[in-house]
């Protein structure tokens, strides 16, 4: 083992050796290093490309065990301990509208007094909840009390007027169809929902009445609900539309998580499919997916298939995002339950994306079941969602990842948070597994596609 020192100066090697990669590719590209005081919300291609998105894998998993290796471990404890009012606080910036009220003030900030009258908040608790955001990079504080949008603020701007979002008080709500920014999406859910889901975790694992369970009705969220039903039983009650809204744009959000347009990975064969082919994108939420899948693929056509509530908000999605494919009736909706058989047989390809991890085991071999069963010979069934690795060197799965260089973590620990969180999520709502390691049922052509922290897509072994 190698002694503390030079696991030290190895981490800072790292560190260097990152840097001067990510340098090379965005000088390469004439492209600015990215800055904390930009206020573009989009990263720009070469952020994407594969050696990038390693060299920042490495620069973040080395980062975070320098200084969990080095900061007092008490301070270190504690600070881990208390995440949650770092959310509370982001949660607080969202209902102010701060990002909005902050969009044209540009460089110099706002006074937080100014900020504040979009909401009902007293200043002086604004200025401190910006503060502490200012301390973890979101918001700039420019001046005692006056703050500015920076990289991680405009993240959750959603692009409308702070004025109309106070009179409205509908800002946790957006419509689907003009889906908000992408990167809005997930943290109204994230900071609410999930929060209070994440506060009922603990006693739910932990209370021998539902400790041994898999079933979605006794998941933490039921807690959090009061209604002993699974979670999208409860979501597709009518008087949940509001979380249902909530919820769909956070599917659309947490698009933010993966490289861009990975879904259009040239590995899944898109383009060779004959014209007319039909994708069934199953489980598609409003179809951001395969929107974009038919949008750079004009010679498919696409089924829509999800629970009712659902395709109606999709057919707005895709009139607003779409409308050619939906005039021409290229995009079909079909309302369809994913535990009986599916009305589309033979398609040339079932996507089921982010989905499988909402169900315990026994539920997500009965959905992929269906979906083997709708299969014919030449279809192909592509189910895309995290691939968990064990943080040890130690692999247990028969998924072709390399792991991290010594000394990080073998799964890059913080740069794969996206991953862990995910699942803990699906432990809370769902009772369920963010897992595809276990072998789906007999089909004929299955890929298993990762969207682990946008660092691979692979197949695994078997
Ligand atoms: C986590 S979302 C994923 C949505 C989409 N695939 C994506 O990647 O954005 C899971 C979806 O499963 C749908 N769903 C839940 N139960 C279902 C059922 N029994 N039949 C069909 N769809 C269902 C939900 O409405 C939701 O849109």
């Amino acid at each position: 083992m190698a002694s503390p020192t030079t696991h030290l100066r190895q981490l800072v090697n790292l560190i260097s050796e990152s840097v001067d990669k990510i340098e090379q590719a965005y000088n390469a590209r004439s492209e600015p290093l990215p800055s904390l005081e930009s206020t573009d919300p989009r990263l720009p291609e070469v952020a994407f490309e594969p050696d990038v998105l390693k060299a920042t894998a490495a620069l973040t998993a080395a980062c975070t065990q320098l200084q969990h290796t080095v900061q007092p471990q008490t301070t270190q404890i504690f600070h881990s301990a208390s995440a949650h009012h770092l959310s509370a606080c982001l949660n607080v910036a969202i209902r102010t509208h701060a990002a909005e009220a902050l969009r044209s003030a540009g460089d110099k900030g706002l006074h937080v007094r100014d900020i504040a009258k979009f909401s009902p908040i007293q200043p002086e608790k604004l200025a401190r909840c910006l503060r502490m955001l200012a301390s973890h990079y979101i918001f700039r504080e420019v001046a005692p009390d006056v703050f500015a949008n920076n990289r991680l603020s405009v993240q959750i701007d959603t692009g409308k007027d702070a004025e109309i979002l106070r009179s409205q008080d509908l800002k946790a709500v957006p419509s689907c169809a003009h889906a908000p920014p992408l990167t809005f999406g997930f943290s109204p859910c994230s900071t609410e929902f999930q929060f209070n889901i994440a506060a009922k975790l603990p006693e739910t694992i932990l209370d021998p009445h539902t400790a041994d369970s898999t079933s979605v009705d006794n998941a933490a969220v039921t807690r959090v609900t009061g209604q002993k039903l699974g979670m999208f039983d409860w979501l597709m009650q009518p008087e949940q539309s509001k979380y249902r809204s909530i919820f769909n744009n956070a599917m659309v959000g947490v698009e933010m998580y993966n490289v861009p347009e990975f879904i259009l990975h040239e590995d899944i064969g898109w383009k060779n499919l004959p014209a007319g082919s039909v994708v069934v994108d199953v489980a598609a939420g409003v179809g951001t997916h395969s929107l974009i899948v038919a949008r750079a693929h004009p010679h498919l056509r696409v089924i829509v298939e999800d629970l009712p509530a659902t395709i109606e908000q999709a057919k707005d999605y895709w009139k607003t995002n779409l409308p050619e494919a939906v005039s021409s009736g290229r995009v079909e909706f079909q309302s369809y339950d994913f535990f009986q058989p599916n009305a589309v047989n033979g398609a040339a390809v079932y996507f089921c994306r982010q989905t499988i991890h909402n169900w315990p085991d026994k539920e997500a071999v009965q959905i992929l079941k269906q979906m083997a069963e709708a299969a014919d010979e030449s279809s192909r069934i592509v189910i895309i969602g995290h691939v968990m690795l064990p943080a040890c060197r130690e692999q247990s799965s028969s998924w072709s990842f390399e792991p991290a260089p010594e000394p990080l973590l073998a799964n890059y620990g913080m740069a794969s948070r996206t991953a862990y969180v995910t699942d803990i999520i699906m432990m809370g709502t769902f009772n369920a597994v963010s897992s595809i390691s276990y072998p789906p049922p007999r089909a004929n052509h299955i890929s298993l596609v990762s969207s682990n922290n946008g660092r691979a897509l692979s197949t695994p072994s078997s």
